[in-house]
């Protein structure tokens, strides 16, 4: 569903991202970790076009990322809260998108009784804006956004960070419910190395902007980054 070909980003001397070849096939829970600096983010702002990569690029169902437009209405996406319109209450902001997304009101209403527990009476009927709520809580507005209308695939940049034990542990279920019933791929940046081996079926980790592993084995992931991050 995803592939990155000769895939480059330099800032000045520095090289952010070299990915020579990488394929996500649907449906795959594509894990991503790395230490701070390694070239995360800068994969995941290349592949939704809002960084132009230096050399290389990126193909959503072999449509390039930074010429087409049809891949937009097949990934959605949470980076970080420069992406949602704070200035709205969480239900202002739903509203807005399931305009833009064409969806009906029933449609709305299922997507977010889906988040019910996620949001644990903390998000919706506060009549608070975004900008208000906590940051957890922010975090689950751009989550819940990312995974409405039906997309087909959903980055989410360190998805666990600032949220309490429970929501982390409903989001992990959220995130296997979609891809089991709906097929679709996930692609999650985190430093939680238990969460994302317990999600995914595939691990890449970067360093310096290179994949130094690639582990499609569930059984020795944990071991391998364990050993990589020096967790003991
Ligand atoms: N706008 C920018 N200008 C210059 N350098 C940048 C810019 N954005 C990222 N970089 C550099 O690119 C490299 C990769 O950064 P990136 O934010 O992608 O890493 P990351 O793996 O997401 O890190 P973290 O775990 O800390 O979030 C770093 O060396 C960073 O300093």
């Amino acid at each position: 569903m995803i592939r990155i070909e000769k895939l480059k980003k330099k800032y000045r001397d520095n090289t952010a991202l070299d990915i020579p070849e990488l394929s996500i096939p649907k449906s795959q829970c594509f894990g991503l970790v790395g230490n701070n600096g390694a070239g995360k983010t800068t994969m995941f702002r290349i592949l939704l076009d809002l960084v132009r990569a230096t050399k290389g690029r990126v193909l959503v169902d072999e449509e390039d990322v930074s010429k087409g437009e049809q891949w937009k209405t097949k990934v959605g996406a949470f980076l970080d809260e420069h992406m949602l319109l704070s200035y709205l209450t969480p239900e202002e902001y739903f509203a807005a998108l399931r305009k833009i997304y064409r969806l009906s009101e029933q449609d709305l209403m299922l997507h977010l009784e889906k988040f019910k527990d996620f949001f644990n009476d903390e998000v919706l009927g506060k009549n608070k804006y975004i900008r208000d709520l906590s940051k957890g809580n922010i975090k689950k507005v751009g989550i819940a956004a990312a995974m409405l209308g039906h997309p087909e695939a959903v980055l989410l940049d360190e998805p666990f960070e600032n949220l309490d034990p429970s929501s982390q542990n409903r989001l992990k279920r959220l995130i296997l419910n979609e891809r089991e019933t709906n097929l679709v791929t996930f692609l999650i940046s985190s430093h939680d190395l238990n969460h994302v081996t317990e999600l995914c079926d595939r691990i890449v980790l970067l360093e310096k902007g290179r994949i130094v592993k690639d582990l499609q084995e569930r059984d020795d992931m944990s071991a391998i980054l364990n050993e990589y991050f020096n967790v003991t």
